[in-house]
């Protein structure tokens, strides 16, 4: 059987209720806490800054998953691993010397990742897979929680395990961005190791059930 891990995207969380969600996530079944910063640039909103993910990584006892919809991400590295980051995703999008800024995200001790705008093609990965620790499929456009499901993500994650075995790569893949119970099967079925899950969980009205049932679909 396949493992996956279950990453509830702290964006959908209840802010006035921050702190409670977050024991949920400690609670429940979930691998990684999922945090998106976003800055009104790179992508249309503003999520939240340094104080507040500060709050969230003294509370989060698992594994976090910071994910930069920011412009210019080279300029935060240090800070995001001070503030307690396992792992730093920075976009393609937003990058001009990607290998750079991965070997920098390393350094700063953090696992390196890079997320995948839904229009940006995989195989601009080809050269520099081996030094990225985890690929984030966007399976949304970036910038809002509650979106639809993209469906060509099924054929970008096939095409992204097919380059990762290639090239002998021990990247992990990761989808953000609708994801349900209706696609959660599939996704890993085709190669996916992390699901990062917004509304899905966090509107659900049992929210620790709703990760148990993402996190034992059986494959
Ligand atoms: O941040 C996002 C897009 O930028 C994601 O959609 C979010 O991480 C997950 O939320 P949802 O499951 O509601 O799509």
């Amino acid at each position: 059987m396949k493992t996956h891990k279950i990453a509830p995207s702290i964006l959908a969380a209840d802010f006035g209720n921050l702190q409670r969600d977050i024991e949920m996530v400690n609670q429940s079944e979930a691998d990684w806490f999922h945090i998106d910063i976003m800055d009104g640039v790179f992508v249309p909103n503003i999520s939240f800054g340094m104080p507040v993910l500060k709050a969230i990584s003294q509370h989060a006892q698992k594994f976090i998953d910071v994910h930069l919809m920011i412009v210019d991400p080279d300029r935060y590295i240090k800070t995001f691993a001070d503030l307690g980051s396992n792992m730093l995703t920075v976009h393609y999008e937003a990058c001009t010397h990607l290998h750079r800024t991965l070997q920098a995200i390393k350094a700063a001790g953090m696992q390196a990742g890079v997320a995948l705008n839904p229009h940006t093609p995989i195989d601009l990965l080809k050269d520099v897979i081996q030094d990225i620790d985890l690929v984030c499929v966007m399976s949304v456009n970036p910038g809002f929680g509650g979106q639809s499901f993209i469906k060509n993500t099924f054929n970008k994650v096939a095409e992204l395990k097919e380059l990762i075995l290639s090239k002998d790569a021990d990247t992990l893949i990761e989808i953000d961005g609708g994801v349900t119970d209706k696609n959660a099967k599939k996704l890993v079925q085709t190669g996916a190791d992390i699901l990062v899950a917004g509304s899905f969980v966090f509107k659900s009205e049992e929210p620790i059930e709703t990760i148990k049932e993402l996190k034992s679909l059986s494959f």
